[in-house]
């Protein structure tokens, strides 16, 4: 089985790399998906502040990869060749994956602060952005559980600076390649 790890600052193209998967018949295990159905089982309110408590509960019991281990089983059930992760936040957890799974493999999205900013300021969810320094506040929160040391062990590169179509030419070809190879 190989596993696909992707990681990215935030509003890199996340989420785009993992519709392109799921378009091609890659499923797509989201981490916080996981976080989410812990949320449900303990009964809290399904709001964004319930994922932090609880997520910060996890790592505080299972230390900083505890997310991955929950995950492993449900990247098993996928009765698939090749299975995507979405929701890496750290190195610890790049290394439990990598230990569980032969054959993983994990590609970072890069794409600058400014060009992030103006895509998420038109994206406009709830969790918005007023301005840049909000959205510099948000790598640092991320950086702290390891995510620029996560990128820094990527095996492979995706940049996401041009146009979506061509982002998702590029995702589209390099799940291909991995797909393909054997
Ligand atoms: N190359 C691109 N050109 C234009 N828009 C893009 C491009 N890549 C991504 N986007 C858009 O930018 C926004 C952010 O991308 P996406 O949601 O995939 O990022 P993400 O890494 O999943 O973000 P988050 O970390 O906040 O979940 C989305 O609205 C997406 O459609």
């Amino acid at each position: 089985m190989k596993v696909i790890g992707i990681v990215g600052m935030p509003g890199s193209g996340k989420g785009e790399f993992s519709a392109v998967s799921a378009e091609l018949g890659i499923p797509v295990v989201v981490m916080g998906d996981v976080i989410r159905e812990e949320v449900k089982k303990e009964g809290l309110p399904p709001v964004d502040a319930s994922m932090g408590i609880v997520a910060r509960r996890l790592r505080e019991q299972y230390g900083m990869a505890a997310i991955a281990h929950v995950c492993i089983p449900v990247i098993e059930s996928q009765n698939s060749q090749v299975v995507l992760i979405d929701g890496i936040r750290g190195d610890a957890e790049v290394k439990v994956f990598a230990e569980h799974f032969p054959d993983f493999i994990l590609i970072a999205i890069d794409s600058p602060l400014e060009t992030r900013y103006d895509r998420l300021k038109v994206r406009g969810r709830s969790d918005d952005l007023k301005n840049i320094s909000e959205l510099h506040t948000r790598d640092e929160r991320e950086s702290s559980f390891g995510l620029r040391e996560a990128m820094g062990l990527a095996t492979m590169r995706v940049q996401n600076t041009g146009t979506l179509d061509e982002y998702r030419c590029t995702v589209r070809s390099t799940l291909e390649q991995i797909a393909g190879a054997s």
